[in-house]
């Protein structure tokens, strides 16, 4: 199947990244966001992040414009049914993903594959509610997506070769590297990934270490490029706290509980970088751990 155009439905730290990345591959993008400020700010740090791109010599000047010129904002989600393959980004919440589709299914056209970018929630769930199961699923980029290789592809239980062919060859087409993984809670990367930084924060809960001991055991210690707990700031402290729900509902193991110190950060709506706090304070020059 030919895709050309790609709907986009969430414009925050994700669907930035991933609009950027469909546009400088050529593709036409639709941007929708319930928030006008956020597909404001959605296109002045596409921009931003392009523009260091020229800066190092990764794409032209030229790139950076034919990309920003293929990419359209809407806060109509009906508008994306000319689309000829729809990501949805929004919120981890699946009544959110949930009312997305319902909204949109009766506005696509009959070829349109949907597709969600969704850390952790059941694909073959999300694909039920929809009038194409066959033509849904999991499509789930890495953050930040412009620098990430992987791509991890999820069928749902009813997903059909056709489809997954089609969203192979966009990531291809993209220059990045598929995973496939089953529909199974948080899929590989996330199963793996998220027990650890719920596990770096018992650490900091049970008084182990501190938020820099603890990232810097990991990082000098372990080799990784960030600390677990500044990678759950990057990451965002809801997603982070959604994506161990969802372990922890679907696995019904109580080692995938999530620490009630995640929980705290949440309920105060210290987020991490996108709300300026998380385990660290990113208000000044440099960030401040907050314990
Ligand atoms: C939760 C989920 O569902 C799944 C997930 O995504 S889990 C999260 C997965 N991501 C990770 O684990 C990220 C771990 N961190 C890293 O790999 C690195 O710290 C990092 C790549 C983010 C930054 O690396 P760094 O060496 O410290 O920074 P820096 O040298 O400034 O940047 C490296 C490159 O990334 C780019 N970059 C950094 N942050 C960026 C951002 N937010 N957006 C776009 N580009 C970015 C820089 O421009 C630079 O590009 P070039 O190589 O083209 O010059
Ligand atoms: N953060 C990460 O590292 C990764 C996240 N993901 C997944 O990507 C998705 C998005 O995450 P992320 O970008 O981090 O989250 P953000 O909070 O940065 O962005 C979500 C965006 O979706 C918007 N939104 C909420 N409801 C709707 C709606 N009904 N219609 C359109 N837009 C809506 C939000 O608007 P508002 O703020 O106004 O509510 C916000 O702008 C989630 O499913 C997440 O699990 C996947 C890989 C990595």
């Amino acid at each position: 199947m030919d895709i050309k155009t790609i709907g986009i439905v969430g414009a925050g730290q994700m669907g930035n990244g991933i609009a950027h990345v469909m546009s400088l591959a050529g593709y036409d993008v639709l941007l929708n966001d319930v928030s006008d400020d956020a597909l404001a700010a959605a296109m002045d740090l596409m921009s931003k992040n392009m523009a260091r791109q020229v800066s190092r010599g990764k794409i032209t000047e030229d790139d950076k414009a034919g990309a920003l010129s293929r990419i359209t904002t809407t806060q109509t989600l009906t508008e994306l049914g000319q689309s000829d393959l729809v990501i949805e980004a929004a919120t981890e919440r699946e009544a959110v993903k949930q009312a997305i589709f319902e909204d949109l299914v009766p506005h696509l056209q009959a070829h349109t594959i949907l597709t969600s970018n969704t850390s952790s929630i059941s694909i073959t769930r999300l694909a039920s509610r929809t009038d194409r199961p066959e033509k849904f699923m999991g499509f789930h980029f890495m953050n930040p997506v412009p620098v990430m290789q992987l791509v991890e592809l999820i069928r749902g239980i009813a997903t059909d070769e056709p489809t997954y062919n089609a969203c192979k060859s966009v990531v291809d087409k993209l220059g990045k590297t598929a995973a496939s993984a089953e529909d199974f809670p948080a899929f590989i990367v996330n199963r793996i990934l998220m027990p650890m930084i719920n596990e770096a924060v018992y650490t900091l809960y049970e008084g182990v270490g501190s938020v820099q001991s603890i990232d810097s055991s990991m990082k000098l210690g372990a080799n990784h490029p960030m600390g677990p707990l500044e990678l759950a700031d990057f990451i965002g402290l809801d997603t982070c706290l959604a994506i161990m729900n969802v372990l922890h509902d679907g696995l019904a193991d109580t080692k995938y509980r999530p620490c009630p110190l995640l929980t705290k950060y949440v309920e105060a709506g210290w987020l991490g970088r996108k709300t300026q706090r998380g385990f660290y304070d990113y208000r000044g020059e440099a960030p401040v751990p907050t314990r």
